[in-house]
């Protein structure tokens, strides 16, 4: 569905020192640095698989996006998307894609959502029967059916992004680029949000990249995470690989009646401890969590004990680590 094959951009960056007396200068003299954007991005991606594509600030995740939405050229390698170069075929590709820049509108400010949706409609030449169809599948998955008549400037955050992810969707696009798609949303449009891109990946086969800070989203909906670092390709793996790289560690919590002494484990840290509970850092590759309950039973009267893996944020951040980005 998604070839990247040798990708690189770079941005000529115009650059002067502060003060009046530099920007005087800098009328005359441009000095320019050249900021390498992105360098050598090979990747694929099948048909309806959703990939979450991450990386700290600045990493190239955004420009990455804007290649293969047709936005940015390259300055090397090659992009085909369901068969298109995205920047040479622009107007016949946008109508297989959407996207979404959770930073940016693509909605019209001043009139109401409907407006600009039948705007879109006619852009994208979307035929009255289908364009009927989806916009009634939109407006009851995604609730919209109060915000319809509502200018955009009106909206909140979180119910212009459910516009935006309908706009980006009227014309069924069969990949979906999300840039930061949760960005500044409540706990309860977050889910709404993660929910329905589960949907359509799951029922309309929607290939989906979704780039975000959130971990929660990509623990929600990535089986595949691709790491960009530096505008390098730094990863390309499972969750549940990158679980086994990292994730053998748990930690255990034990809660048992009084005792005076701590219990000990040996081959485990111990974290904390009081009379009626510890926490333990475990490392099952070399002690298996059977032993640490066995250990525990034969020196407390164990009430109750908690099992945690690292959450995925911890993971990601040893990954950031492990490629010092
Ligand atoms: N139009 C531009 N002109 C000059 N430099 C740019 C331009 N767009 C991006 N860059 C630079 O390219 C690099 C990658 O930027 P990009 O926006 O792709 O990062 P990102 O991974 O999306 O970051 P963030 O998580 O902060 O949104 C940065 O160093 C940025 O300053």
């Amino acid at each position: 569905m998604i070839t990247l094959q040798g990708i690189g951009k770079s941005f000529k960056v115009a650059r002067r020192a502060a003060g009046l007396r530099q920007a005087a200068k800098s009328l005359f003299v441009r000095e320019h640095t050249v900021v390498e954007a992105l360098r050598d991005i090979t990747f694929q991606v099948g048909e309806g698989e959703i990939v979450g594509y991450i990386g700290p600030n600045g990493a190239g995740k955004s420009t990455s996006i804007k290649v293969m939405s047709g936005i940015l050229v390259p300055d090397a390698g090659t992009c085909s998307i369901m068969g298109f170069t995205p920047w040479k075929e622009r107007t016949a590709y946008v109508r297989n894609i959407g996207v979404v820049f959770g930073q940016r509108s693509q909605l019209w400010w001043d009139v109401p959502v409907l407006d600009s949706f039948q705007l879109l409609r006619d852009i994208y030449k979307i035929p009255a029967a289908e364009y009927a169809g989806q916009l009634a599948l939109l407006t009851e998955t995604l609730e919209l059916g109060s915000l319809l008549q509502t200018p955009v400037r009106q909206l909140s955050l979180g119910q212009r992004m459910r516009c935006e992810i309908a706009a980006s969707l009227l014309h069924s696009p069969r990949v979906l680029f999300l840039d930061e798609p949760t960005i500044g949303l409540d706990a309860v449009s977050k889910q709404a949000v993660r929910q329905f891109i589960r949907t359509i990946n799951r029922e309309k086969g929607v290939t989906v990249i979704l780039t975000t800070h959130d971990m929660s989203d990509i623990e929600a909906l990535a089986s595949r995470i691709l790491l960009i670092g530096k505008g390098t390709l730094l990863y390309d793996g499972t969750l549940s690989q990158l679980r086994g790289r990292f994730g053998s560690h748990r930690t255990v919590t034990a809660h048992y009646s009084e005792n005076a002494r701590p219990p000990e484990i040996p081959g485990a840290q111990t974290i904390s401890w009081s009379p009626e509970r510890a926490v333990f850092s475990v490392d099952t590759g070399q002690l298996p969590i059977a032993d640490v309950l066995a250990r525990l039973s034969g020196q407390v009267e164990l009430l109750d004990v908690e099992i945690e893996a690292k959450p995925v944020e911890e993971l990601i951040i040893e990954l950031y680590k492990e490629h010092r980005i």
